[in-house]
């Protein structure tokens, strides 16, 4: 591994980022075509924070969070700081000293690969994170790493400067290129499903609404009484 820090990566509009944002991982995730999904293990510290940022990674050694506090300084407004270790560990790499710096920088949030702690005080300074575990265990700040790389979590890989949408459904990356494809498939499938939400608050039926109906047979499924079905 190199250790550098990249100090000016080419980064996503962080108002597209934002917009995707609100957006939500799901829609965003769906609308790109079922892809950049980190997985179910990325939970969030704590529940209703819905944010899209800018990527800025950073990659460390098990237990060691020194590139953490070099990745800080990297960081501008609309940021998401993203953490990978380099072998896998659930250590509480990051905490709410951490996040104070951070959002004195205008960062969105935090995502990481290992441990998160401290969750009482990110919840009460409303600071997002997500993690695939909460940990208490302390780390030392003894090894180099890098900042800036891409970085892989979740069998994703991201780029320093991608967009990274994150919210109770966990997490997904937007590659820099796919921002307006993203931007233009989200807003097609929220229009979509807010027609399908007012059919279905109208009594309508997904089976007839995706014209599904039709296609039971082709599928081998037969509807029978429930005498028929006891008897056979
Ligand atoms: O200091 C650390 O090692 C991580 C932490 O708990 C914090 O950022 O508050
Ligand atoms: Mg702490």
């Amino acid at each position: 591994m190199r250790n550098v820090v990249v100090t000016d990566p080419p980064r996503a509009d962080v108002g597209d980022a934002e917009t995707l944002g609100g957006f939500g991982t799901a829609t965003v995730h769906e609308a790109l075509g079922r892809v950049g999904y980190l997985g179910p293990e990325f939970r969030p510290a704590w529940a209703g924070a819905r944010i899209g940022g800018t990527a800025v990674t950073a990659l460390c050694w098990p237990g060691d969070n020194l590139m953490i506090h070099v990745a800080v300084e990297q960081c501008r407004p609309g940021d998401v700081l993203v953490v990978a270790t380099n072998s896998p560990s659930t250590d509480g790499l990051f905490g709410e000293l951490f996040a104070t710096a951070l959002a004195r920088r205008g960062v969105r949030g935090v995502v990481l690969g290992c441990g998160v702690r401290d969750v009482a005080e990110l919840r009460e300074m409303g600071f997002p994170a997500w993690s695939r575990a909460v940990s208490a265990q302390g780390s030392v700040k003894a090894t180099a790493g890098a900042v800036n790389v891409p970085v892989v979590l979740g069998g994703q890989t991201i780029h320093p400067g991608d967009v990274v949408v994150a919210d109770d459904d966990g997490v997904m990356v937007v590659p820099r290129a796919d921002v307006p494809r993203a931007l233009t498939a989200s807003q097609a499938r929220i229009d979509k499903e807010a027609a399908s939400r007012a059919a279905f608050a109208d009594g309508e039926l997904g089976l007839d609404r995706y014209g599904l109906r039709d296609k039971l047979p082709e599928f081998g499924i037969e509807y029978v009484s429930y005498d028929k079905w006891v008897a056979e």
